[in-house]
């Protein structure tokens, strides 16, 4: 708000309550679709969330010693904690991929142009792109493009690695990529883990999940979910296996496959 534009002129109130409305719009439904989906797919994954678990559950281990944090009550993550579960970003990035909340994109060609492939574009074409297609395609993301697999994101199995805008383009690519590409991913990641250490989301059974095609990807008939209460001794093993158990139980599986 304290900043001038070209001129040296202060922003009208018009201009900065246009900026927080467009923040809420592109902000908002986008953030909170994709966790919806995020949620569904952890309840078809089990052992994706297994994973989320113990990087969070580390976390909290990290910052509260061995004895982990009892049962999450009043623990508040803090951003270098957020900034530190990778497993959940990859986790929250192909769940983005499989099912972005912005399916369909278009853009207009403002001048004469040409695509690689010798397509050519006169100015004022409309070019639609299928983000939600693009990210189920074997010539894009391989044979196991339809699976739910976090794993594709990690390098060395544990570091996360963005792919090019071009090919994860869940957030648009170029100049207009997603002004809060960071901060979404940040807000869902806060929320994710948040809930994830207290409860347990249980989709109702029987209950439709199919998507509704529109400018953001909903779900048709909403997201009906069950929160259950995590118990302490649910969480128990993730907070009492130290690391020197986990390289032995390692050794132990390899000595005996
Ligand atoms: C999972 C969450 C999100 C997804 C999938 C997403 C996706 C996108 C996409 C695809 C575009 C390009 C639209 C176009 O081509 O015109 C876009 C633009 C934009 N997004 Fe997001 N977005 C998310 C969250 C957010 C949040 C949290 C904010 C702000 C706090 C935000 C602010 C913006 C803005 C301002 C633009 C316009 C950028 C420009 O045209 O230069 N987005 N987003």
């Amino acid at each position: 708000m304290g900043l001038r534009d070209d001129q040296g002129k202060a922003y009208s109130d018009k201009f900065l309550r246009d900026i927080c409305v467009n923040f809420i719009l592109a902000g908002r439904d986008t953030s909170s679709v994709a966790l919806s989906w995020f949620f569904w797919l952890l309840n078809r994954n089990q052992e994706v969330e297994e994973k989320i678990l113990a990087e969070i559950c580390g976390v909290v281990r990290e910052r509260e010693g061995e004895k982990g944090g009892g049962d999450g009550g009043e623990f508040v993550f803090r951003p270098e904690e957020v900034k530190k579960m990778e497993y959940l970003q990859a986790a929250l990035s192909e769940a983005l991929r499989l099912y972005p909340s912005v399916p369909v994109d278009h853009k207009e060609v403002v001048e004469d142009d040409e695509f690689p492939d010798g397509t050519v574009l006169k100015k004022g074409t409309k070019v639609v792109y299928a983000i939600y297609a693009m990210g189920r395609m074997e010539g894009i993301w391989g044979k196991d493009c339809r699976e739910f697999k976090p794993e594709r994101w990690l390098r060395d199995g544990r570091r996360f690695m963005s792919e090019s805008a071009y090919k994860f383009t869940a957030f648009n690519g170029g100049p207009r990529l997603c002004l809060g590409k960071d901060f979404a991913y940040y807000q869902m990641k806060f929320a994710a883990a948040s809930i994830l250490l207290r409860y347990r989301v249980v989709v109702a059974e029987n209950h439709p999940v199919v998507p509704k095609m529109a400018l953001t990807m909903y779900m048709k008939y909403g997201l009906k979910v069950e929160l259950v209460r995590r118990e302490r001794s649910e969480l128990e093993k993730y907070f009492n296996v130290k690391f020197c158990d986990c390289v032995n139980y390692m050794f132990f599986l390899v000595y005996n496959v």
